[in-house]
C-alpha cells in the first residue's frame, strides 16, 4: 500500500526522533523535510518567530487553524506553562490521525487538543463546548483564503479581548493579501510584520502578528 507524504513524515519520527523529546520531533521533521520531502510545515527560521511571540504572549489559552501533521502543535506546546490549554483544529481525517501521533510520540499530547472538524464549525462552539472565554493566542496557517473569514468569526464570537494575538504563517507566499488588508485598515488591530523565508527554502515569506485592540 502506498504511503502518502504525510505517513512517511510520521514514519521519519518514529525512527529517528527521541520518543518525548519534543525538539527531537521538530528538528526530524526539518531534517526530513528540508533533505528528502518538502511539506508545509512553518519550519525552522519562521518557527524561531513563532517560538518568540509565544514567549513575549506568555498564553494560557490558545487555538491553532490548520494542524496538518503537527508540527506547529509540537513547537508551541514545548513552550506552554502547565495549565495551559491548546486546542487545534483539523478537518482533513488523515491529518489528525498522523498529528495525533506526532504529538503524542513528542510527549505534548496533555498539553494540545486536536479538534477534528472545519474552523466555520468549530470556532463558534468554543465557548460553551470547549469553556473557554477568551484566547490569548491564536496561529493561523490553513487555508489562506479562509483566513479573513475565521478572524471576523473570531470578533464575532466574542472569542478576542484587549491584547489578543493573531499570528498568521504565509502572509507573502502563498499570500493572503485580504486577510494583510483587512487587520491593517479596519482599525481593530495593531500589526506587525514579520519577515522571514518561506519554510525550507529561500524565497521571501513573512508573518503578521494582529494584536487586538478590544
Ligand atoms: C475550511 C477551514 C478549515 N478547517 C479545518 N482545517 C483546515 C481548514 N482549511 C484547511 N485546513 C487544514 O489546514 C491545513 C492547510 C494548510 C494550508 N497551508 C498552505 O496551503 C501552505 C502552503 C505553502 C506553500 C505551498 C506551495 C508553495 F509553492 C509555496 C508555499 C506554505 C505554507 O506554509 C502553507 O501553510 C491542512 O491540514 C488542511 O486540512
Ligand atoms: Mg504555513
Amino acid at each position: 500500500m502506498n504511503q502518502t507524504k504525510e505517513q512517511r513524515v510520521l514514519q521519519y519520527v518514529l525512527d529517528n526522533a527521541v520518543r518525548g523529546d519534543p525538539q527531537s520531533v521538530i528538528d526530524s521533521i526539518d531534517t526530513y523535510c528540508s533533505q528528502k520531502e518538502w511539506a508545509m510545515n512553518v519550519g525552522d527560521q519562521k518557527g524561531l518567530i513563532l517560538d518568540n511571540v509565544v514567549k513575549e504572549t506568555d498564553p494560557n489559552v490558545l487555538l491553532e487553524l490548520g494542524t496538518y501533521c503537527g508540527y506547529s502543535a509540537v513547537r508551541i506546546s514545548r513552550l506552554l506553562k502547565p495549565g495551559a490549554r491548546f486546542f487545534t483544529v483539523e478537518f482533513n481525517p488523515a491529518f489528525a490521525a498522523i498529528a495525533k501521533q506526532i504529538i503524542e510520540f513528542a510527549g505534548v499530547n496533555d498539553k494540545v487538543q486536536i479538534i477534528e472538524g472545519n474552523t466555520q464549525d468549530i470556532i463558534p462552539q468554543l465557548k460553551k463546548k470547549y469553556e473557554l472565554d477568551t484566547l490569548d493566542f491564536v496561529f493561523v496557517d490553513h487555508w489562506k483564503d479562509k483566513y479573513t473569514d475565521d478572524t471576523k468569526l473570531l470578533e464575532k464570537c466574542n472569542l478576542l479581548r484587549k491584547g489578543s494575538v493573531i499570528l498568521a504563517d504565509n502572509v507573502i507566499v502563498p499570500g493572503a493579501p485580504d486577510f494583510l488588508k483587512y487587520v491593517r485598515s479596519c482599525g481593530r488591530y495593531d500589526c506587525t510584520n514579520y519577515p522571514s523565508v518561506l519554510e525550507y527554502m529561500t524565497e521571501k515569506d513573512a508573518l503578521e502578528k494582529a494584536v487586538f485592540r478590544g
